[in-house]
């Protein structure tokens, strides 16, 4: 006899389903569900085990009629076949039906009420349905834009790659036709605000809205600043900013309307953290915070220097425990853009001016550079490039994205900057991350408008416009060269990443002659 078919809808009204509990609810069952602990500050602290990180090779897009045509399929948006998920999603929710408790939350996606996206969340822990609450929107549309999306989280069952068509135990599969985000596998709760966010990536780009993988904040008279940049570059931390209302640390939407945040909450990096030098993202962290895979001392401290569980330890809290913020999470259109990048060769100047056709080579390149490992002694860093500074969160061509972007720079006349938040004097192992009070000088000095009549210098390698000076910066960091004890060391060192950077920019076929040359001159 055929197994009775589950749906979500069915599985919601049983009576073992939690359903829109409050913050302080949800934090008192995940302590009795022994999911995590109090820590001293008052934010909830729970492990995640295995997976401390996303997972992109265990990411799918479901291949059906709506979508298929649209999606750029490769290694980053793999397909999955519907029969494939219908039968997974079966599986999992059958699980979810014999779990103890389940818990269920209302949200949304998207702080401009022309292009919302209601969000429902089914979670087997609590902690989970804890972290989509604070991460989301609170305030679930009954008029919306879109229809909704509901995430399906079963951390603890396992796919069976031969039979279920996934790579491995883990799976994230998005499905356009059933809108449903379908997670198992892993205990990361990252994957459940990236997901959605690769849902909105989709979406916003149809309604002729660009999506964006930056952080942004806006000043006294209005000014937008927008923060481009892959993971750990520094969008989180660069836009708390004491003298600018924070919109949003990750992702946003820009319509006709100007800027608005797609989150409605945080996802800090606290590794290192300290209230000195971060005091908003700090502070943030109390109750209702929470803190993942951050090691606790014997009177329940957080340790922040401690890395032993990860290098990605990380606070999720509502954006509204930050101080000084835009409300609501909306603004007009952005005067400054800067393109984060943690240049681990101690290459690139701290700070430079873009032209516009730098701009769309710089953003079509995404470079970061992930370090060769933790140990220390290790001086490899490997560089990364990510198109638009988001390529594993890009269902459509970048060549999409971009073009929007470039559209949007030229109608409203931003100024664009390219800015290392990485290494300098020397590669990783033997320079120096450049200090986050120097960066921030030069951040704010750009959004400012203070660098707008100041003379720049061209790198001779990669063309970048070095401004000479900025004011509370040493003049000598600005022009790497002069920070490497030896120039010779430095332009070979130079030239070696401008070849990665052209080699890398061979896949942009489509991109005009005038982009091409804004590349390094090798
Ligand atoms: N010069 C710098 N600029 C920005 N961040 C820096 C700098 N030096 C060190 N950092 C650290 O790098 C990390 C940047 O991470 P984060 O802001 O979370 O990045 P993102 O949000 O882009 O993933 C933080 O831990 C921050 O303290
Ligand atoms: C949550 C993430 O974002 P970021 O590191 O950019 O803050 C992530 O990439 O998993
Ligand atoms: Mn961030």
């Amino acid at each position: 006899m055929p197994m009775t078919v589950l749906n979500i809808e069915e599985l919601l009204k049983k009576e073992h389903v939690f359903k829109q509990l409050s913050v302080a609810e949800l934090v008192e069952h995940a302590i009795r569900n022994n999911e995590g602990v109090l820590a001293e500050n008052g934010a909830l602290s729970v492990e995640t085990g295995k997976f401390t990180g996303r997972s992109p090779k265990d990411k799918f897009i479901v291949r059906d009629q709506s979508c298929e045509t649209h999606i750029d399929w490769g290694h980053v948006n793999q397909p999955m076949e519907s029969d494939k998920f219908e039968q997974l999603l079966q599986k999992v929710l059958r699980y979810m039906n014999e779990a103890d408790q389940l818990y269920y939350t209302e949200a949304a996606a998207g702080a401009d009420t022309h292009f919302t996206l209601p969000v429902r969340v089914v979670t087997e822990y609590a902690w989970h349905n804890l972290f989509a609450k604070q991460l989301f929107l609170r305030e679930y549309p009954t008029v919306a834009a879109f229809e909704p999306f509901t995430v399906v989280y079963a951390p603890h069952f396992k796919a069976d790659p031969l039979v279920d068509g996934t790579n491995s135990e883990t799976f994230i599969a998005m499905s356009f036709e059933h809108r449903i985000v379908l997670i198992g596998g892993t205990e990361y709760a990252g994957e459940i605000k990236k997901s959605i966010f690769s849902v909105m990536n989709y979406l916003l780009p149809q309604q002729d809205v660009l999506s964006m993988h930056c952080s942004a904040n806006v000043g006294h008279e209005g000014d937008v600043a927008l923060f481009f940049g892959l993971s750990g570059t520094g969008k989180t931390t660069l836009s708390a900013d004491d003298s600018r209302q924070l919109i949003g640390d990750d992702e946003h939407g820009w319509s006709h309307d100007g800027v608005f945040n797609i989150e409605g909450g945080c996802y800090a990096k606290t590794v290192n953290l300290s209230r000195e030098k971060e005091p908003q993202i700090f502070d943030a962290i109390r109750f209702g915070t929470v803190l993942e895979n951050v090691v606790l001392d014997d009177t329940r401290t957080p340790d922040y220097d401690d890395t032993s569980l990860t290098e990605n330890t990380r606070a999720a809290y509502p954006i509204t425990a930050i101080d000084n913020i835009a409300i609501p999470s909306r603004a007009g259109h952005p005067k400054t853009i800067v393109f984060l990048t943690a240049d681990a060769y101690g290459v690139l100047p701290p700070i430079s001016k873009l032209t516009k056709e730098q701009a769309m080579y710089h953003f079509l390149s995404g470079y970061t550079s992930k370090l060769a490992g933790t140990e220390r002694g290790v001086t490899e860093p490997e560089a990364t490039f990510s198109t638009c500074f988001g390529s594993p969160f890009l269902p459509l061509i970048p060549e999409k994205y971009a073009t929007m972007l470039g559209e949007l720079i030229d109608r409203h006349g931003v100024t664009v900057y390219l800015v290392n938040t990485g290494w300098t004097g020397g590669a990783y192992g033997t320079g120096s991350r450049i200090k986050l009070a120097y960066t921030r000088t030069m951040v704010n000095a750009a959004v400012n408008g203070l660098l707008a009549d100041i003379p720049t210098e061209e790198h001779p390698v990669f063309g970048l416009h070095m401004p000479i000076e900025v004011p509370g910066v040493p003049s000598d960091l600005l022009n790497p060269v002069k920070v490497w004890a030896d120039p010779a060391v430095y332009t070979e060192q130079a030239t070696a990443l401008a070849h990665k950077f052209k080699q890398n920019f061979t896949r942009f076929v489509s991109a005009t002659d005038a982009i091409k040359s804004a590349g390094p001159r090798v």
